[in-house]
């Protein structure tokens, strides 16, 4: 059965006619419909030389028809525009780069920031807790995987996490989410700028007789043993010092100070692993040490050795000796990753009673945390325990934040161990959560961030940045509310 193009509504929608144009459309369909017949034949009434067998009938268009074609050109010159585009961009655009209209989305909305990152110059504020994040650069094996970086530091404060998704009928776009921390350290931050806005401002805390506690949380291959270790493994001339080795230096210079010096203070300091629930001295042979608490809720690792050292250069020994030891494995983004949780601890004593404790925290990586599926059943009980820990590890540092007067510190060995840094009033902490930058990370990033966003109980806002990407014209949409971020500038 033929369909009179005229009421057909299937037909008027497919052509999309605006609603002003239907009615003209109409009248020349109707105007046509007298003209010819249901086979498109030239009717009788039409003038004779024109019905002339002998003459080859002219046929003309309907509007309709001449409406569908100007249609069909210019969709056909809007596609070939378009692919015109897209060959372009690609070839400005290094398309042999996997995921390189990610890469391309982000590159142009960074154009749209104004960044300004971290200076050595900007203010430190005090802070009870104080939870930065750290971004490392693309390391060799992303740069020759041509892995996109979806991670962005526009200002000291603020990260953003492009994350790139796909809706449905394969439209990529990204959904770009902001975060606030206290400092946010981007790819060319270095050691000692980290350790300046992070550690450093506790130093002072155990000279006036308080407790201070640094954390490096990530996952794994993300940066915490190369921010708080530092790199000794001698395979670069210049060894890179690390938190552990900055903090004795300050200590030591603190030490020499007129208002310290005649304090008898002494310097020991303390190193060792917790794998699986076990305590480890890494400056004793690995000797398995035992964890008791008195009546006094006092927390004592029994027979772990502190060694003097009477200057920076001493804590260095110590702490090439005590990485040496540390259990370690192979993972996907490490080959040489630390499966247990480090702890560092310069302590000061005056006549041999504790006055002072700096802990320095290497945490096991927190993917593995998530590394429940694994068949291997070591591989399985190392994620759970590593979990339990983290998530204890969380709510000891929120009780410190809101002055609660329980602290769950008896959930997991490694806050059992670091007690005192969770209570008191002269105890304070820092977290640094150290971020990869590729979009393999994507997730693991996401979970990093969140983690150490609870810490602090703020917000978390997702805004949407970018959209239509399916013809490779994108553009953004959707704003940050910059009343949240006003040190993020947008152009
Ligand atoms: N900010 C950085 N700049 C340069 N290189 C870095 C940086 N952060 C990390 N790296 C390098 O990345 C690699 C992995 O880092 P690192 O061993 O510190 O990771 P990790 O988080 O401790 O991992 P794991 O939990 O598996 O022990 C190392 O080779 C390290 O030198």
């Amino acid at each position: 059965m033929g369909v009179d193009p005229c009421t057909s509504t299937q037909t008027r929608n497919n052509l999309s006619v605006p609603a002003g144009r239907t009615r003209t459309r109409r009248q020349s369909c109707a105007t046509e419909a007298s003209l010819t017949n249901g086979n498109g034949n030239t009717e009788d009434h039409l003038p004779a030389a024109r019905t002339n067998s002998s003459v080859s009938p002219v046929r003309r268009k309907s509007n309709i028809v001449k409406e569908m074609e100007k249609m069909k050109n210019r969709r056909e010159e809007k596609r070939a525009q378009i692919s015109e585009i897209r060959t372009k961009r690609a070839q400005e655009y290094d398309s042999s780069c996997p995921n390189w209209e990610f890469a391309q989305m982000i590159k142009e909305f960074r154009a749209t920031l104004d960044c300004r990152p971290i200076s050595i110059t900007d203010p430190i504020e005090e802070h009870r807790i104080c939870v930065c994040v750290r971004k490392r650069p693309l390391n060799k094996q992303e740069r020759l995987k041509k892995e996109c970086d979806v991670i962005t530091v526009p200002s000291k404060c603020v990260l953003l996490v492009h994350e790139p998704k796909q809706k449905v009928d394969l439209t990529k776009y990204l959904e770009t989410q902001a975060f606030r921390f206290d400092f946010s350290f981007d790819e060319s931050s270095s050691n000692e700028m980290v350790y300046r806005f992070t550690a450093r401002p506790l130093v002072e805390t155990i000279f006036e007789g308080g407790k201070a506690t640094c954390f490096a949380y990530g996952q794994t291959g993300s940066g915490k043993t190369h921010t708080m270790g530092g790199d000794f493994s001698g395979r670069t001339q210049n060894a890179s010092k690390g938190i552990y080795a900055f903090a004795s230096q300050d200590v030591f210079l603190l030490l020499n100070q007129p208002r310290y010096r005649n304090q008898d203070l002494e310097v020991y300091v303390t190193f060792f692993e917790i794998y699986n629930g076990k305590v480890f001295d890494l400056l004793n042979k690995k000797t398995k040490l035992r964890v008791l608490e008195d009546g006094k809720q006092q927390v004592q690792v029994v027979g772990l050795q502190e060694r003097q050292v009477s200057c920076a250069e001493d804590v260095i020994r110590m702490i090439e000796m005590g990485s040496a030891c540390r259990t370690s494995g192979q993972t996907f983004a490490n080959a040489s990753s630390s499966r247990s949780h480090a702890c560092f601890q310069i302590i000061l004593r005056r006549r041999g009673k504790l006055s002072g404790k700096f802990s320095l925290v290497d945490l096991a990586g927190n993917e593995r945390g998530a590394d429940t599926s694994s068949a291997d059943r070591q591989t399985r009980m190392e994620g759970a325990e590593i979990n339990k820990s983290l998530l204890a590890l969380k709510e000891c540092i929120r009780a410190l934040g809101q002055n609660k007067s329980h602290t769950p510190f008896r959930e997991s060995k490694l806050t059992q161990v670091l007690r005192d840094s969770f209570i008191g009033t002269n105890s304070r902490t820092c977290m640094i959560a150290m971020i990869s930058p590729g979009m393999s990370s994507c997730e693991y990033t996401l979970n990093t961030l969140r983690y150490a966003d609870r810490l602090l109980g703020s917000f978390l806002e997702t805004v949407q940045l970018s959209e239509r990407m399916s013809n490779s014209c994108h553009k953004h949409s959707g704003t940050l509310n910059l009343d949240r971020f006003p040190d993020l500038v947008l152009d």
